[in-house]
């Protein structure tokens, strides 16, 4: 049997990282981090703006630091920013704590979903997204060999996506070690620091709208035409 503490969903931008975690942390009822997030709260700046003004070196070194912690807690689902593919050795420490999920789609796919918010990625280069997913996409692949799972995005629903995942985590022999929590079973304070707590409080990521996302995301073709009208 196989011990971890938590799963992390690494992958390309734009594979689907984010929004594949907020669901399955919510299917799971487990905490929910995204790695963008915990730094934007860190900086008090949008992930963009972080990385204009702190250069990739030192944004790989934050990126880092936050996922040495976050890596340590329990029963949490993990997205992690994709702009860089992840290092060997790196991979290797991580593996040692979470289930590790690499999210993959095809270069159209993530070309339609990168285009959806230009700017919102500082590393792209919006003027030839097409030559620049597919360099990122060739520079991912040999990553996705050392992922305990791959889930290709490109076609289907988030549902059965999420069913894919859970076979998967029941035919392998991985066990998931609880998170300490106290009498009134709430989590400890010492659990997880106030600085990496991703907006909302508590650790977990305020979901109001999680169940109204989970419909709406039914498949990939309802959510393009939404985008279409505000990014002609
Ligand atoms: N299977 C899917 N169905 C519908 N929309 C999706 C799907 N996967 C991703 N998206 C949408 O594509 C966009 C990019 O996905 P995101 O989760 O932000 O990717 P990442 O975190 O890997 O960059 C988001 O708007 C997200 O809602
Ligand atoms: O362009 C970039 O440098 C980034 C792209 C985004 O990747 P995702 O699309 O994987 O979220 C972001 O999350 C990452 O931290 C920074
Ligand atoms: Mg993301």
């Amino acid at each position: 049997m196989i011990i971890k503490r938590n799963i992390m969903l690494i992958g390309s931008m734009g594979s689907g990282k984010s929004h594949f975690g907020r669901n399955l942390a919510e299917r799971k009822g487990w905490q929910f981090v995204d790695t963008d997030r915990v730094l934007e709260d860190r900086f008090g700046l949008p992930i963009a703006d972080i990385y204009k003004k702190i250069g990739e070196k030192a944004f790989r070194r934050a990126e880092m630091d936050v996922l040495k912690k976050v890596c340590l807690y329990h029963e949490a689902v993990i997205s992690v920013g994709g702009n860089f593919p992840i290092e060997h050795r790196t991979l290797k420490i991580l593996k040692k704590y979470s289930y590790i999920i690499g999210i993959r789609a095809a270069q159209f796919r993530i070309v339609s979903r990168v285009n959806r918010r230009i700017g919102k990625r500082p590393t792209m280069d919006y003027t030839n997204v097409n030559s620049f997913v597919h360099t990122m996409i060739q520079s991912w692949k040999p990553v996705y060999k050392q992922c305990d799972y791959v889930l290709d995005t490109t076609n289907g629903r988030t549902f059965d996506f999420m069913q894919r995942i859970e076979k998967a985590l029941e035919t392998s022999a991985v066990q998931f070690k609880a998170r300490r929590r106290s009498k009134d079973n709430t989590i400890p304070s010492d659990a997880i620091s106030k600085q990496d707590i991703p907006r909302g409080g508590n650790g977990y990521e305020k979901n109001r709208n999680i169940n109204k996302r989970w419909r709406r995301t039914g498949n990939e073709r309802r959510h393009s035409g939404r985008y279409k009208k505000s990014n002609p």
